[in-house]
């Protein structure tokens, strides 16, 4: 008898769920997205409901078109876009809308967090320095800023785990995600006792925090009933989505790592061993392979910079597809596939959100350096590639910097569907990029760890060796007389921060 197991991705875009096989065959997957409000410069939040109707709609979606019997339906994982801040009242209802992961409202409290428990101590702890993007600040903000919500606040959630609670009645969570909220104490994997009492949270509003394999509860009786799922599918911990698409890529043992464009962009490397880099210029979580971590740089606006450019500047490339009625991204790579590299000397900074890796600043913002009147969109659209592509870089090389062995890079995400952009990395990095047979990487790994959960696997190394096939057809080798070129553009790309840096601080003040 054939087992079959269900992952949901709920991303910054959208959730995409998916329903495999237990040997990672895809029997049928559907996504809805939804919005991101920008209600000032700088902040960003979303509607946790939305979470929660996309996760619902896209559950009952798959089991309906995929006509599996509910019962062999044996677990479902939840991977999520890390660090957003869910509140919920005594009733377990939303307090107000999720402050998310790009959100840079909170530098103050950084500050604040900084000061209370000290800059090497916090590291110590946490492993990471204090930072605008991860939950503990965002908690201080709220209650800095609107006590009377912090005062009705009784559980605080991160994106997923308020989906899980939608699903099973129980506040859960586990060490990859929580290691993003800067309460955990990352070498011990547990709520850290001294970081709670200093900031003054209490440690009752936080839920339970598993290994991602374990199982955290079943599904409620009125969502088995909405959704078609069955009450004996078990809910593993899962994961967050970089660490849910490294089981989803194989990146579960030293020397793997993967690159991802979603929203966001990540360069992720498994470490069997804690590895912090001094400067916090990388974060270094739990990882989703119980006892291992993982050390991973970030770009704020990958994806997220393509999609800002189509909306706002490149709005003819979408005109043209429906014209046409082809896709926007074929008209986006015939263009980048005609300019040379370097754009014809334009250089793109994705800086749309801040950045962290490298500079841990929330005041940078984008740049379009060496505008010509020559330029066309094509330029523009292949400097937006190349700059996502270079912030890709300058993560992999931090990786390289504190010694974090690299021998296999894995690709996955939205950007990495596209194989333009996969050369490009590989090329930038110097070193081959493959990608899985299963796009939804996130999708698949929380698939993988609640196979563990559900008992079908003994372990996620083994799990990931039975459902993960590598698509050679997809294999990207590196170009090295292309990467020659890219790296002296990459220089110039690498100045431009410092140039400007003291600009990006006063026109913040303005
Ligand atoms: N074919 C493509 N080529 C390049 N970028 C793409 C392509 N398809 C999607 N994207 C980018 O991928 C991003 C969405 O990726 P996804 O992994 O779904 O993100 P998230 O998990 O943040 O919701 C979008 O921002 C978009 O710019
Ligand atoms: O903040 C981080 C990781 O630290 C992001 O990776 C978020 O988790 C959002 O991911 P995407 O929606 O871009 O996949």
């Amino acid at each position: 008898m054939m087992n079959y197991l269900i992952g949901i991705d709920l991303g910054t875009s959208s959730t995409k769920t998916v329903l495999f096989d237990e040997d990672g065959n895809v029997i049928a997957s559907a996504g809805k997205d939804y919005p991101l409000y920008t209600p000032n410069n700088g902040w960003a939040e979303q509607k946790p409901e939305d979470w929660r109707d996309a996760a619902l709609e896209t559950i009952a979606k798959v089991v309906k078109e995929s006509g599996v019997n509910a019962d062999d339906i044996k677990g479902l994982g939840i991977s999520g876009q890390m660090h957003g801040l869910v509140m919920l009242d005594e009733n377990g209802e939303v307090i107000r809308p999720s402050i998310i992961w790009c959100d840079q409202r909170t530098e103050k409290e950084c500050e604040e967090i900084t000061e209370k428990i000290g800059a090497e101590r916090l590291i110590e702890i946490t492993a990471n320095p204090a930072l605008t993007g991860f939950t503990a600040s965002k908690i201080l903000w709220v209650r800095n800023n609107e006590p009377e919500n912090y005062a009705k606040c009784k559980h605080i959630l991160l994106p997923k785990d308020y989906v899980r609670y939608i699903l099973t009645g129980e506040f859960a969570t586990e060490v990859s995600d929580a290691s993003g909220m800067q309460l955990l104490d990352v070498p011990k994997r547990q709520w850290s006792d001294e970081v709670l009492e200093k900031l003054d949270i209490d440690k009752s509003l936080l839920a339970k925090v598993y290994e991602s394999p374990e199982v955290t509860g079943t599904i409620l009786p009125e969502i088995a009933e909405k959704t078609g799922l069955s009450t004996s599918t078990v809910v593993v911990g899962g994961a967050g989505d970089n660490a849910a698409a490294a089981v989803g890529t194989g990146v579960v043992e030293d020397g793997k790592a993967f690159t991802t464009i979603g929203t966001s962009g990540v360069v992720f490397a498994h470490s069997s061993k804690i590895s912090i880099d001094p400067k916090g210029r990388v974060h270094t979580f739990c990882c989703a392979v119980p006892g291992a971590w993982h050390v991973m740089g970030v770009t704020q606006a990958a994806g997220y910079s393509l999609a800002w450019y189509l909306d706002n500047m490149g709005v003819g490339y979408k005109d043209e597809a429906k014209e046409k009625g082809c896709g926007v991204y074929d008209l986006i790579n015939a263009d980048v596939e005609k300019t040379p590299i370097g754009a014809n000397r334009l250089i793109y900074l994705p800086y749309l959100n801040g950045e962290r890796t490298p500079h841990l600043d929330p005041d940078c913002r984008g740049v379009l350096f060496g505008l010509s009147s020559m330029h066309t969109k094509a330029d523009i659209v292949r400097a937006v590639m190349e700059g996502i592509s270079y912030s890709l870089t300058d993560c992999k090389d931090i990786l390289s910097e504190m010694g974090v062995e690299v021998n296999d890079m894995m690709a996955c995400g939205g950007g990495a569907k596209n194989g333009v952009q996969r050369q490009m990395m590989a090329d930038m990095f110097g070193c081959d990029v493959n990608t899985v047979t299963a796009t939804e990487g996130p999708a698949l790994g929380v698939a993988i760890l609640a196979g563990v959960g559900a008992g079908i696997y003994d372990s996620v190394e083994n799990a990931c060796r039975k459902m993960i096939h590598k698509d050679p057809a997809k294999e990207c080798k590196t170009n090295l007389e292309n990467k020659a070129k890219y790296d002296k553009f990459h220089e110039i790309y690498k100045n431009l921060y410092g140039c400007l840096k003291e600009q990006y601080k006063e026109i913040a003040k303005l």
